[in-house]
């Protein structure tokens, strides 16, 4: 057996900085095992970095199978020492990259032990072993520098009568990014420090709604329903507004710093010109209350019919995230373009779009009459041709003969899939409530 494989890979075990505890200190870049506490099990984590308080080091620590909005601080007895013993599933060959290296083990911080290992076989152990792939190498375009920090700021925000949690790092200016908790005006997305200075701002603010069109406005509830109270009505009003990054970019500012705590792998903040923003919104008697948007660039060369899409927390898995994507392809369909999402898809960009697009391709399998095709599909949805490949084959209703992909549909099988989907709750784009015309180009749009 190669040297230095049965060895445990543990951190010194010594006193830094002022802690006092006889508990091992880790560094950052580290790995360890904590019990997390979304679900009270041990996984591994990556130390982002630690602090001291109250004489001991607390750490924030990165799960390193879990997206990054489970990061969080913890205290050490939460923390083990994270011990490379050898598996059987490390012992295959084929799934570890390092036997041609004379059989020594890449280490879990991607060190081989006395050897050199190149990027390619370090970023296909990340791979293999799920490992948070080098951000460095540059997966989804960022770079060092780029790389916001990993460590959340805020972590709370107000935004109208909401409080929510935050997921992630979002950029903010000084002082506001160091606070504990930001006060959002849900109208103007300006943000403050504290309550009694939005209040302020609140009785001097003369607007209800985003500084846009209003291009999308579903009926009110039908005489004798109460209006809606976030759950009594399945149809609750809802407008959509077109903001143009342009004109109002301060507030398209704005929008993107908030939705950047939820958002990974936003890299846009302050250069909103090139970008419309669709702000979708709850009516009622006291205003607009923002739900969700989504961001599309004016002039796109690629198919891409949505840059980044947000529900907020507090509006999250209520059929929204489902709207806004169904509406971006009734944009798509007036200016007779199919379109696609914007890649890299979080989480869950790929569980939402996913399951439009299975709902949308089935309801369109189960009223064909006859043979259809990949394009006559896409004409009718306006889903790019790869996504309905790619959905049909998770569904096992596509075949791949002499060349081609070839949708087969069983009708029974079909009706399975459905039968999933048939009771969801589905907020509809009614293409009636909508006012938007594209202009031939779209860099210039002329209202209608
Ligand atoms: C191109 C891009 O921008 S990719 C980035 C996508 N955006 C983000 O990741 C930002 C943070 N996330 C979000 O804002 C939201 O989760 C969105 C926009 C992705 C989805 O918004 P929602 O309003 O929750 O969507 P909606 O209620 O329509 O649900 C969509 C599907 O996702 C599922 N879903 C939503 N949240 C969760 C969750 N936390 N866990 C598991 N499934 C979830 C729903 O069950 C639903 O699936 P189903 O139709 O099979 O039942």
């Amino acid at each position: 057996m190669a040297e230095g494989r049965d060895e445990d890979v543990r951190p010194p075990a010594r006193q830094q900085g002022g802690a006092s505890t006889s508990q091992p200190t880790f560094e950052p870049g580290q790995k360890a095992t904590c019990l997390a506490s979304f679900d009270g099990q041990q996984h591994m984590v990556e130390i982002i970095d630690r602090r001291v308080e109250r004489g001991d080091f607390i750490y924030y620590v990165h799960y390193t199978d879990r997206d990054r909005r489970l990061d969080e601080w913890v205290t050490a007895e939460k923390l083990g020492v994270w011990a490379l013993t050898p598996r059987p599933s490390l012992a295959r060959a084929d799934t570890l990259p390092t036997v041609s290296l004379g059989g020594d083990l890449l280490s879990p911080t991607g060190d081989v032990n006395n050897l050199k290992v190149t990027r390619r076989l370090k970023r296909k152990y990340e791979e293999t072993h799920h490992l948070p792939v080098d951000e460095h190498g540059g997966d989804h375009g960022h770079d060092k520098e780029h790389h916001p920090p990993r460590v959340k700021n805020i972590q709370v925000v107000e935004f109208g009568r909401y409080e929510m949690d935050t997921w992630y790092y979002s950029p903010y200016p000084e002082p506001y990014a160091s606070v504990n908790k930001l006060y959002l005006c849900e109208y103007t997305l300006k943000y403050f420090r504290k309550k009694k200075t939005l209040l302020r701002h609140l009785a001097k603010l003369d607007i209800r709604h985003p500084p846009g069109d209003e291009i999308y406005r579903s009926p009110p509830p039908p005489p004798g329903q109460p209006n809606y109270t976030g759950g009594a009505v399945t149809k609750p009003p809802i407008s959509v507004f077109e903001v143009d990054g342009k004109k109002a970019k301060v507030y398209c500012q704005n929008l993107c710093l908030l939705s950047k705590l939820f958002l990974d792998h936003k890299t846009l903040y302050y250069d909103v010109d090139p970008f419309l923003f669709y702000v979708m919104c709850e009516r009622d008697q006291h205003g607009y209350h923002m739900v969700g948007y989504f961001s599309k660039e004016k002039s796109c060369m690629e198919d891409y019919n949505l840059a980044c899409i947000l529900t907020l927390p507090a509006y999250q898995r209520k059929g929204y995230g489902k709207f806004l994507i169904a509406f971006a392809y009734e944009l798509s369909r007036r200016e007779g373009r199919v379109g696609t999402p914007e890649r890299p898809l979080s989480d869950l960009g790929t569980v939402s779009f996913r399951s439009y697009w299975t709902r949308v391709l089935l309801e369109q399998l189960r009223n064909v009459k006859g043979d259809v095709s990949i394009k006559e599909m896409s004409d009718a949805t306006m889903i790019r041709a790869q996504d309905i490949v790619e959905t049909l084959q998770g569904l096992g209703l596509i075949k791949y003969w002499k060349g081609t992909h070839l949708i087969h549909a069983d009708p029974r099988v079909v009706q399975e899939h459905w039968a999933k989907y048939a009771h969801q709750r589905v907020i509809e784009v009614d293409p009636a409530c909508l006012h938007w015309q594209p202009l031939p180009t779209t860099t210039a749009r002329k209202r209608p």
